[in-house]
Formats: C-alpha cells, sequence, structure tokens
C-alpha cells in the first residue's frame, strides 16, 4: 500500500483488502473490500478521519510513517464497528497525545465494544465544528448508518464529505478515484441493499440533510471516493425514493425438479407479457445479489418445494432476508410443489411481517406440474403485469 494525496493535505491513508469473500461472516464480497481511512493536516493540527479493520493496522501504520506523521491529535470515530474503529485503541497508543472525537452514543460503543477510556475522547454534537487551522472539520450527526451512532465528516474548505459507510461499495481497487461508474454503480447498489437498505427513511432523511451543502468530493470508508458525488446521491436518490421497476425477483429451490419446471414455466410466461424477471437458484446464487435485486424490484415471488411440512430450509433463508431488508417491493407470491401436505404458502408470508406488501395467490401444486398447473402460472403472470401497470413500473 501506498499513501495517496486527495487534494492538498488530505491523504488516504487505509487498507485494500483484496481477498477479503465474507464480510461480517455474512456478506459475500466478490470483489474484496477496503477499510479508508483519511489524514487530514491542518496548520496547526492533525486528524485521522477512522482507522482500519485491526488486521490491516500495519497497511495504516506504514502509510502514516511513509507521510512522517509523528504526532495526531485527532481521531475522528464516524462509526464504532470494528471494521472503523477496531484499530483506534492501537492508534492511540502509538500516538498518545491523541484524542478520539465522536458523538456521545458513538463514544459509549467505543468505551463497550474497544474498552477505551471516555476521558480519552472529545464529545461533539450536531453542526459543531473542529478547527485544525487552515482546515475546519464539521460533524453531521446521522443516525442508523446503519448502526444508531453513525455521523459524518465535512471537510468545509476542501468542500470533501468524510461519509463512512454511506456511499459506500465493497470494491478493491487501486484507483482513489471511482474508475468506472457502471462497475461502481452495482456495487453500491449491492452494499446499499445489504447495508442500508432496512434504514431507508433514515438514510432519506440524511439525503436532504446534506442537500444545502456544497460537496466536491464524497470519501466513504469502503471503496473509491466519488469525485462526482451527484452520481452516487442521484442513485441513493433513487434507491431510498418510493418507485419500483417492472421486475419480478424469483429465488427458487428444487429437489427433484417439480419446482424447477414450474420456474422455467413461469420465467417465459413472464418474459411473453413483457415483464421482466431474475431466476436466483438459492443452492447457487450469489445471495448479495438477490438483495440487489430486492432493492427496486416490484414483486418477489419464493419457488419452493414441501419439506416436513413447510417451506425449503433456502427458501426460508431468501424470506427472512427479504424481511430483514425491508425492500419497497409491493406484490409478493409463491410458487411450488407439495407431496401430502403441509403450512408452506402460509409459513412464508408469516415470515414477510416487516414488509409492506399484498400477497397474491400463490400457485401450489401436487406433484409435477400439469397443463392446468402451467395455465395457473400464465394466470399469475398475467396478475402480476396488471399490479405492475398499475403501480406505474410497466405502460398497458
Ligand atoms: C426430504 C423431503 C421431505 C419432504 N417433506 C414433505 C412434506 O412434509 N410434505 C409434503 O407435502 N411433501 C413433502 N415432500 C415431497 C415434496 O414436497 C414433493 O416431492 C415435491 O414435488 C418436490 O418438489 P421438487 O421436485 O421441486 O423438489 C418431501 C420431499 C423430500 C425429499
Amino acid at each position: 500500500m501506498t499513501p495517496r494525496e486527495v487534494v492538498p493535505g488530505v491523504f488516504s491513508v487505509g487498507a485494500i483488502d483484496w481477498d477479503l469473500r465474507l464480510f461480517d461472516e455474512l456478506i459475500p464480497t466478490p470483489d474484496g473490500t477496503s477499510y479508508n481511512s483519511y489524514l487530514i493536516r491542518g496548520s496547526e493540527k492533525t486528524a485521522l478521519i477512522d482507522t482500519v479493520n485491526p488486521p490491516k493496522f500495519t497497511d495504516l501504520t506504514t502509510n502514516l510513517d511513509r507521510l512522517g506523521v509523528e504526532k495526531i491529535d485527532y481521531i475522528i470515530a464516524n462509526h464504532a464497528e470494528q471494521d472503523h474503529s477496531g484499530s483506534i485503541p492501537a492508534m492511540l497508543e502509538r500516538f498518545s497525545g491523541a484524542k478520539v472525537v465522536t458523538n456521545a452514543k458513538c463514544r459509549d460503543f467505543l468505551v463497550d465494544l474497544l474498552q477505551i477510556s471516555a476521558d480519552q475522547v472529545i464529545v461533539i454534537e450536531d453542526g459543531d465544528t473542529l478547527a485544525l487551522g487552515d482546515k475546519t472539520l464539521e460533524f453531521i450527526i446521522a443516525p442508523w448508518v446503519h448502526w444508531p451512532e453513525t455521523m459524518l465528516t465535512y471537510l468545509q474548505e476542501d468542500r470533501i464529505l468524510f461519509s463512512c459507510d454511506l456511499f459506500g461499495s465493497h470494491y478493491a481497487t487501486s484507483s482513489l478515484y471511482v474508475p468506472d461508474e457502471a462497475t461502481i454503480y452495482e456495487s453500491a447498489k449491492r452494499y446499499y441493499a445489504e447495508i442500508m437498505m432496512p434504514f431507508r427513511s433514515s438514510i432519506t432523511a440524511h439525503l436532504s440533510k446534506l442537500e444545502p451543502r456544497e460537496i466536491a468530493m464524497i470519501a466513504p470508508s469502503h471503496g473509491p471516493i466519488y469525485d462526482r458525488p451527484a452520481f452516487i446521491m442521484d442513485a441513493y436518490r433513487d434507491w431510498t425514493g418510493d418507485a419500483v421497476t417492472n421486475m419480478v425477483l424469483l429465488p427458487f429451490v428444487s429437489m427433484h425438479g417439480s419446482t424447477q419446471a414450474m420456474v422455467d414455466h413461469f420465467v417465459g410466461a413472464l418474459m411473453e407479457r413483457g415483464v421482466q424477471v431474475q431466476p436466483f437458484n438459492l443452492s447457487k446464487t450469489d445471495i448479495g445479489e438477490l438483495a440487489k435485486g430486492m432493492v427496486d424490484a416490484a414483486t418477489i415471488v419464493i419457488g419452493t418445494p414441501t419439506l416436513i411440512f413447510g417451506p425449503h430450509p433456502q427458501a426460508v433463508y431468501a424470506a427472512y432476508l427479504a424481511n430483514l431488508l425491508r425492500p419497497k417491493t409491493r406484490y409478493v407470491s409463491v410458487i411450488g410443489s407439495y407431496g401430502w401436505g403441509g403450512k408452506t404458502v402460509d409459513t412464508l408470508a408469516g415470515m414477510l411481517g416487516r414488509l409492506k406488501i399484498e400477497v397474491i395467490d400463490p400457485v401450489y401444486i401436487k406433484g409435477y406440474p400439469k397443463e392446468e398447473d402451467f395455465a395457473a402460472l400464465d394466470r399469475l403472470a398475467d396478475e402480476i403485469k396488471k399490479k405492475h401497470e398499475e403501480a406505474g413500473a410497466l405502460s398497458p
């Protein structure tokens, strides 16, 4: 690694994690990630914004050594999660005069999670500023990005927003700035889905709060810097807005081919009607891609056989994930096959209590699908087409 200058006096000094494939033991990260940390050298004081995941601590210190940093006055903690704050204790040991600067809630987390002493923390409130000489940091409290204590830091003179997880992407790249907006769009959308989507209304409020500020760059704590911030802010406005797209997500699993035959027919039926569809074979799919699809799809249809009187566990996982992530999806249905009986449809519908959805009548059949079952799938496709038209996602 090497430190990189963003603008005079501002350096990116964090770490790239090229090999990470599972974040938080939960989220697939096919493109790795980065833990960005930024050094701000004012004419009088020096501040470090966030740190790095502890296994990457040496990358951070190597970068600081290369810049000849002997003193850090302030360590700004935008977020207490360990991938950003975990190296604070080691930094406090190394730079013994440094103080942590954060809000009261974040201080309490840092004390609990990292066992740092509260008297090492300067507590700020929303709108407070911290002068570094010729550079001024302003703190914007922004809870639920994605923990309750999160905040953003704005460097007034250079108009850089250090947004921590907000606007982030799990994307390892040697490029300091977004190398290709199309690629980062997909990565940032996936990140939004997995991390931010459950807090959509809070994020909407934060976007409004940021509006009056002139922002020249957004420097998140994962992924590259946005030197054209309108790109990611517009994308966030779309994702958090109420509009849904003409898309049916079809997470499914099939043990012996009956549900698979239904899925194959149903995909074709939707396509014939001009309804977009994305099947996800849950035995093979990258679950992050399914989450990404949930950001704006109008409809989710879960395909599952009955297994021991209920849904297949893979379908349970997909439903649980949807309920957790709270997408703005409007319609849900179930298709699949059973042998002798059970409560598959009721169990799945009961798992989606956090979603504001309309459940469309399922097509749940005995054994391998027959002509009348394919006809029922056609009727389901008709119904979904009608719903998408009503939702404004598809022109009549
Ligand atoms: C391990 C196992 C457990 C099953 N449990 C049930 C059950 O509790 N109730 C039921 O109606 N069918 C049950 N079945 C039968 C399947 O639901 C049925 O064969 C269905 O058509 C399989 O769909 P698929 O070909 O998409 O896997 C079970 C099948 C297997 C393999």
